[in-house]
């Protein structure tokens, strides 16, 4: 990673863990991670159990994060929540265009975009989540994949604003599978969105943009994927459930920082 920018490891819980289990993990991680300042370190529970984890976390350098929102600001939307609603609740972050959303739940790089905007707007740091499937990575087409989804994400977005974005590069046949990328392959996506990033906005903002790899990151493949050059921290599902190992993974990026 390069030294202007600094890492952040953030744990996706997904669709587990109740308040008082999250507020359990949060308190594990508070106490590990809770005082040092090398890292940027986040986590992004369940939104019935982002009031608990607020209050754990609260006054400590661990930093909170929604899994999802929507782009309207309020109204009659049965079931949503906006981005005030969780800056209320003291998020800093907000993941967007998660692949699970994107394959369960009907979300288009078009509502991405418009959730981005939105979660921009109400200073909430969005972590949009890119990636290509199996069938595309084997058909040859990761980098087309990638353009469309990251150029559909960031549609309107400014360089002043994009400063408080990140990028989450998840292919989608490493999410859960145990099936890593090598941190070349890796490392080659992330090369190629700082350069779309550089193209969108222009150089010094895609420098400061910071890039997370995701997918089956654990302790012990940390170390080799955040040693690239472009990879700025991960996104962290199945390991982020358990204190140790997402504890592991930030220690690695804690050793590389120094
Ligand atoms: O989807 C992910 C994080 O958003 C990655 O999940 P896993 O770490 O469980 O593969």
């Amino acid at each position: 990673m390069s030294t202007s920018r600094k890492y952040l490891i953030a744990g996706n819980w997904k669709m587990n863990l109740n308040s008082a289990e999250g507020a359990e993990l949060a308190s594990q991680v508070v106490s590990m991670f809770g005082q040092q300042t090398d890292v940027s370190v986040c986590v992004c529970p369940t939104f019935t159990t982002l009031e608990a984890v607020s209050k754990v976390v609260n006054e400590s350098n661990v930093q909170l994060g929604a899994q999802n929102m929507h782009y309207e600001a309020s109204g009659a939307y049965t079931g949503e929540i906006s981005a005030e609603m969780l800056r209320h609740l003291y998020c800093n972050f907000v993941i967007l265009g998660h692949s699970e959303r994107r394959q369960y739940f009907g979300e288009t790089d078009e509502t991405v975009n418009k959730k981005t905007l939105a979660a921009l707007e109400a200073n909430l740091k969005p972590i949009v989540c890119i990636g290509e499937t199996l069938e595309e990575r084997e058909a040859g087409k990761v980098s087309e994949v990638i353009k469309t989804q990251t150029e559909g994400a960031l549609s309107g977005v400014t360089a002043a604003q994009a400063e408080n974005l990140v990028i989450a590069y998840e292919p989608v046949w490493a999410i859960g599978t145990g099936k890593t990328a090598t941190p070349e392959m890796a490392e080659e996506v992330h090369a190629e969105i700082r350069c779309l990033l550089a193209g969108l906005f222009d150089e010094d903002t895609a420098e400061k943009v910071r890039i997370l790899y995701g997918g089956s990151m654990k302790p012990g493949n940390a170390a080799e994927l955040l040693a690239q050059k472009n990879i700025d921290g991960g996104l962290i599902g199945g390991a982020s459930l358990k204190a140790n190992d997402f504890g592991g993974i930030v220690e690695a990026a804690v050793e590389l920082s120094k």
